[in-house]
């Protein structure tokens, strides 16, 4: 289990190497939101490139530090990209941040995560329903069921609730993952954070999980896999808390966090409330 004050360290340093490098990360990701991931990636410190076919996301992978991959809206020749990107970022040893939204809606959805087990994401984030459906999809925990309770992209399941199956993914990937939620849980399969903090507005606006994601892929440029996770959710937390105290309805709020995100200091970010448990 990793110390507190080893993790701040980490935390600040990884914060401080994003704004000094600008790292980019790009994004296949889903038609709602992609407007708020890009702007959440830059006003966190990162640039973004967006796009949608194959040989576009091999690119993206070879000129970026770290890619992201988001599942809210297929399209046809996502069938092509989406492997394929994760394939490249494989070979070139870059990491992945995989985002399994809507997981259980259409079967292409269920056909391309299921390929992606192969490609081991760095970094998964989802709401709680996402990531206990997408490891019981992987056969890691629970069951195949799991992916039948899907309702939409909206989680109907507690954070705690994801626990078992979030470990389970972490120590299968070797990576990271984040349930997302009231406060927010990051596992690398051997410690447990709970970062806490953010607003209920951020479920009130669409695409707070998925600019994470961006943010994530951002901070995955810069050091390991679970040091980037804990950073940019507690960014996240930090932000949205900052925001809330300006901002008391959703647009207000939305342009509140960004520009909380872009004015939070690497201290804000270490320092924004967590504990750390034993997986
Ligand atoms: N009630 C809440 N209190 C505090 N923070 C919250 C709350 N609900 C969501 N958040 C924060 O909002 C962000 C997105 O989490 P959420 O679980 O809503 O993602 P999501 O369902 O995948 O979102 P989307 O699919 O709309 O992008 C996280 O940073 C999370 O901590
Ligand atoms: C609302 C919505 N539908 C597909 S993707 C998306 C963005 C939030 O996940
Ligand atoms: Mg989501």
């Amino acid at each position: 289990m990793i110390e507190q004050s080893q993790l701040k360290e980490d935390i600040v340093q990884a914060a401080q190497n994003v704004r000094a490098n600008n790292p980019m990360a790009g994004s296949i990701t889903n038609t709602v939101t992609i407007d708020f991931v890009a702007n959440a990636q830059l006003a966190a410190g990162g640039s973004a490139a967006m796009v949608y076919l194959p040989d576009e996301g091999e690119t993206l992978v070879a000129a970026g530090g770290a890619v992201y991959l988001n599942m809210g809206t297929l399209f046809p020749v996502y069938e092509e990209t989406i492997p394929r990107t994760a394939a490249a970022a494989q070979a070139a040893g870059k990491p992945w941040v995989l985002d399994p939204v809507g997981i259980g809606i259409g079967s292409l959805r269920t056909k391309l995560l299921s390929q992606l087990k192969e490609y081991k994401p760095a970094i998964v984030r989802g709401n709680a329903s996402e990531i206990i459906a997408l490891a019981g999809l992987w056969d890691l925990s629970g069951s195949a069921e799991d992916l039948s309770r899907a309702r939409g992209v909206d989680t109907t399941d507690t954070v705690e609730a994801a626990r078992d199956a979030a470990v389970a993914l972490a120590r299968f990937t070797g990576g990271a993952v984040v349930v997302s939620g009231k406060s927010d849980l990051v596992t690398d399969g051997k410690s447990v954070v709970i970062s806490h903090g953010g607003s209920s507005l951020m479920g009130k606006v669409t695409g707070f999980g998925c600019s994470q994601g961006g943010v994530l892929a951002v901070y995955a440029t810069q050091t390991d896999p679970f040091t980037a996770a804990v950073a940019a959710v507690n960014h996240y937390n930090f932000s949205g808390r900052a925001a809330a105290a300006k901002a008391a309805a959703p647009a207000s709020f939305k342009a509140a966090f960004l520009d909380s995100l872009y004015l939070a200091t690497p201290e804000d970010i270490a320092n924004n409330s967590m504990e750390i448990q034993e997986a």
